[in-house]
């Protein structure tokens, strides 16, 4: 998959130790930053990879920060975006089975660099199920992203 990433300072860490854990498995990152430790605002760089995923040019987005929230906030107001604050696994495997999630979001500040992993894996091996209720579902909530976020060209 072609997968972008994005981080603040409270993720960069986190963020490149799961860069290279795709990379390793041949997955294609484009990284959007920010690339060190120093304070910086989560909007400057979750704001254009959420573009990138709503244009179609990468697959998927995977955005790190303190506590996953900020970036899910960001991108959730981008039409195409349907991003998922993921502490485990099990909300993992959720985020995409039930809501057919396009980013993942996780906190750095929560969750050890173990855990990240094992949420990432689950979370890109993972399909929506396609029992008519969570299809439905789904497709309430993607009436609701054509109704009310503006489309991005
Ligand atoms: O978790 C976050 C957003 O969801 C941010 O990483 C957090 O708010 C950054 O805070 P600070 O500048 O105090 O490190």
């Amino acid at each position: 998959m072609k997968i972008a990433m994005a981080n603040d300072h409270a993720g960069t860490r986190m963020k490149n130790e799961i860069k290279a854990y795709l990379e390793s498995q041949g997955h294609e990152v484009v990284d959007f930053g920010t690339y060190d430790e120093e304070s910086c605002d989560l909007s400057d760089f979750v704001l254009p990879a959420s573009l990138a995923v709503a244009k179609g040019e990468v697959d998927r987005g995977i955005f790190i920060d303190g506590v996953g929230y900020g970036s899910a906030l960001i991108a959730n107001k981008i039409n195409g975006c349907y991003a998922a604050v993921c502490q485990d696994p099990f909300c993992a495997k959720l985020a995409r089975e039930h809501t057919d999630s396009n980013i993942l979001c996780i906190g750095a500040k929560i969750i050890g660099g173990m855990i990240a992993m094992e949420i990432v894996k689950t979370w890109l091996t993972t399909d929506a199920l396609t029992a008519e209720k969570y299809v439905n579902r789904v497709n309430k909530v993607k009436a609701i992203n054509d109704q009310y976020c503006v489309k991005v060209k």
